[in-house]
């Protein structure tokens, strides 16, 4: 597959359920679907920072008017950047004509972006460059209204070539054969093929442009997404609109990609994240629905909405890394499963650190980490509490004794400052090693030299790339004795193909630190004996139904493999000495057990596909093929 695909993940819709003019008179502005929409966008920025897109419908306007407009931005605020546009239109027309700001109908006829459905998308790229042709929306258009399809989407298939190869056998010739074009098309051609069936019944008893109405109210849209989305294999939350205004939102059988939406009778709101909707529309949680897995939320041409299966739904699997790292931490539940991820962490730190909490400063990498690292002080107090309880249970002697106990707090400090707002993770991959490089800043003067431990905890070491380039070093000139770095994620160990994107075998430092093993035990000839069956399995079409890499971590225990990557990202110079801790596999299922979405770190992936993409990563890994393997 072509190596330019983006990963879109961040997705927003807003219907408006009422006549355009309702919300002029009622806000007292014509901006109220559009601000909004920014809002809903701006609070997902955290999910894409390298492009957006917002497209919008007007639902009742008549032929020989524009109803699709479509904005996409690669700048550098490309949310900011497409509204600014957006507003100068709007400013621009109304100039002369400042009374004609209330008048919806006169808006409608007159100017873009005054519809009643509006999409919005947020861009994730970490391959290939950033180009404006790889931001959703997507348009897919013609000259009958209800043939048209609009979408943005937060998905990944895994066999995008078997999707592709079957649309080359109904006939068509796709443009690309990424899986936006090749998903789009797949919807595209059984919308086409709905309007048809229904055309079809309606002929002959209806004159045909009454004929067109007919089939925008009678067509089946979860028929549409049941005959399309059937193939695919990869977890999607996907938007689309047709050019009647009716749109879906439907989300993958495993649930792997998230999708939320609130409903009134003023709107039908969807995000990839409740605290977007939550602050957009001034809500509570509880008013916030998760779209099930397998079902898709319809909305039709007159607003009105429900949630339908248009694939059997099977184990949930939702992604743990979204709890972990993707997503916002004002969602309560992932506030709080950030928190206990840190909590959890404290028996495997305190062992590191020989129970010494006197020599020892506490902090976090900013910013992800901040919510485990309360969780993680939280964790150390209630440690406290029961030291001190049973120290006064067994009885202390002395009085200053039992003050210094009773005194005693963890040290906390704020020792690393992020400068920029920016996710260097999600960064284009070109880019990110001299970002990783300059964007962390360091307090000096709290750690006493040669005497204290340092124990910092992250979300997640993926690459290593941010520890050995910038955290480290940095850390080392404060002179701490010891290093303790702490990750709230297991070890990263496996390939993600359903959205996250972390597809590239040796890019894992985890994966760098079991080949190593590996070879210092004298077990090498695994690595070929596991190329082989992955070789063998692909070779017979048989890829799909077992996680051969797995056999690689076997022989190793979590700490070996923990101290193994402390060696690997630790630069040559370090005068400390380092150490790193994983959350173990059985506490993240404890912190996030909603939320069972762990091939990263068990390689148990939620479709077959995914077996599928590990083995092929490895055979590219050994082949020494620096492409993605999907
Ligand atoms: O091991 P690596 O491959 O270097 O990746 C892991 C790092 O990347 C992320 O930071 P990011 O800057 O994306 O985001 P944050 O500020 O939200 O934590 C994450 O929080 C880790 O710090």
């Amino acid at each position: 597959m072509s190596d330019a695909i983006k990963h879109e993940c961040g997705i927003a819709l807003i219907r408006l359920r009422k006549p355009y003019q309702y919300y002029i008179d009622k806000y007292g502005t014509h901006l109220y679907g559009i601000n909004k929409l920014y809002l809903l966008m701006e609070k997902q920025v955290n999910r894409g920072q390298d492009g957006a897109g917002v497209a919008n419908i007007k639902i009742d306007v008549p032929p020989g008017h524009r109803y699709i407009s479509r904005y996409r931005s690669v700048a550098s605020q490309p949310v900011a950047d497409i509204f600014q546009k957006i507003n100068k239109k709007f400013r621009k027309a109304l100039k002369n004509n400042k009374e004609k700001a209330r008048d919806a109908r006169w808006l409608q006829e007159n100017l873009a972006f005054t519809g009643e459905v509006w999409m919005g998308h947020l861009r994730y790229g970490t391959h290939g460059a950033n180009e404006i042709e790889n931001c959703h929306p997507m348009l897919r258009q013609n000259n009958w209204r209800s043939r048209n399809l609009v979408m943005a989407g937060n998905f990944n298939m895994t066999n995008v070539e078997e999707l592709f190869d079957k649309l080359v056998s109904l006939g068509q010739h796709p443009k690309d054969e990424v899986d936006t074009v090749t998903v789009m098309e797949k919807i595209g051609h059984f919308l086409d093929e709905e309007n048809q069936r229904v055309f079809d019944r309606f002929k002959g008893i209806y004159e045909n442009p009454d004929l067109s109405d007919i089939i925008e109210d009678n067509m089946d849209l979860q028929r549409v997404l049941h005959r399309s989305c059937r193939d695919f294999d990869g977890g999607y939350s996907m938007v689309g609109m047709t050019g009647f205004g009716a749109a879906f939102v439907a989300r993958d059988p495993a649930g792997i990609r998230p999708a939320y939406y609130y409903a009134d009778d003023e709107v039908v709101v969807v995000a990839s994240e409740k605290p977007a909707i939550k602050t957009a529309f001034n809500v509570e949680y509880n008013q916030i629905q998760e779209v099930k897995p397998g079902h898709a939320l319809i909305i039709d041409k007159y607003g009105e909405y429900d949630e339908y299966e248009f694939i059997k739904p099977i184990e949930k699997r939702s992604c743990s890394f979204e709890r972990i790292y993707f997503s916002r931490a004002s969602d309560p539940d992932i506030y709080n499963e950030r928190k206990m991820l840190g909590k959890l962490l404290i028996p495997q730190i305190l062992q590191e650190i020989d129970y010494d909490l006197e020599n020892t400063v506490f902090s976090y990498i900013p910013n992800t980490a901040e919510t485990s690292f309360f969780g993680m002080v939280e964790g150390l107090e209630e440690y406290l509490a029961k030291q001190r309880k049973k120290a006064i249970m067994d009885g202390i002697l002395f009085e200053q004794d039992l003050d210094r106990l009773l005194s005693f707090r963890p040290r906390i400090e704020k020792l690393v400052s992020k400068d920029v707002k920016l996710r260097t993770f999600i960064t284009d991959d070109s880019q990110r090693d001299e970002m990783v490089a300059h964007v962390y800043d360091t307090t000096f003067e709290v750690i006493r030299k040669g005497v204290d431990n340092v124990v910092v905890i992250d979300d997640s070491i993926v690459r290593g790339t941010t520890l050995e380039k910038s955290i480290l070093k940095m850390l080392d000139r404060l002179g701490p004795k010891k290093i303790i770095i702490v990750s709230s994620a297991p070890q990263i160990r496996f390939p993600d193909c359903y959205g996250i994107d972390m597809s590239k075998m040796k890019e894992f430092v985890a994966f760098r630190a079991t080949l190593q093993l590996l070879k210092e035990s004298g077990l090498e000839n695994r690595v070929d004996e596991v190329y082989a069956q992955c070789v063998a399995a692909i070779e017979s079409g048989n890829a799909s139904n077992v996680n051969y890499v797995k056999a690689l971590y076997d022989p190793f225990t979590h700490d070996q493999i923990s101290d193994k990557v402390a060696e690997i990202v630790t630069p040559k110079d370090l005068k400390a000495d380092v150490a790193v801790i994983f959350q173990t596999v059985e506490n993240l299922r404890k912190a996030c057990a909603n939320h069972s979405g762990d091939w990263y770190f068990t390689g148990n992936y939620p479709t077959p596909g995914g077996n599928k993409v590990v083995n092929k990563a490895f055979v590219n890994f050994m082949e020494g093929k620096g492409v993605r393997a999907y």
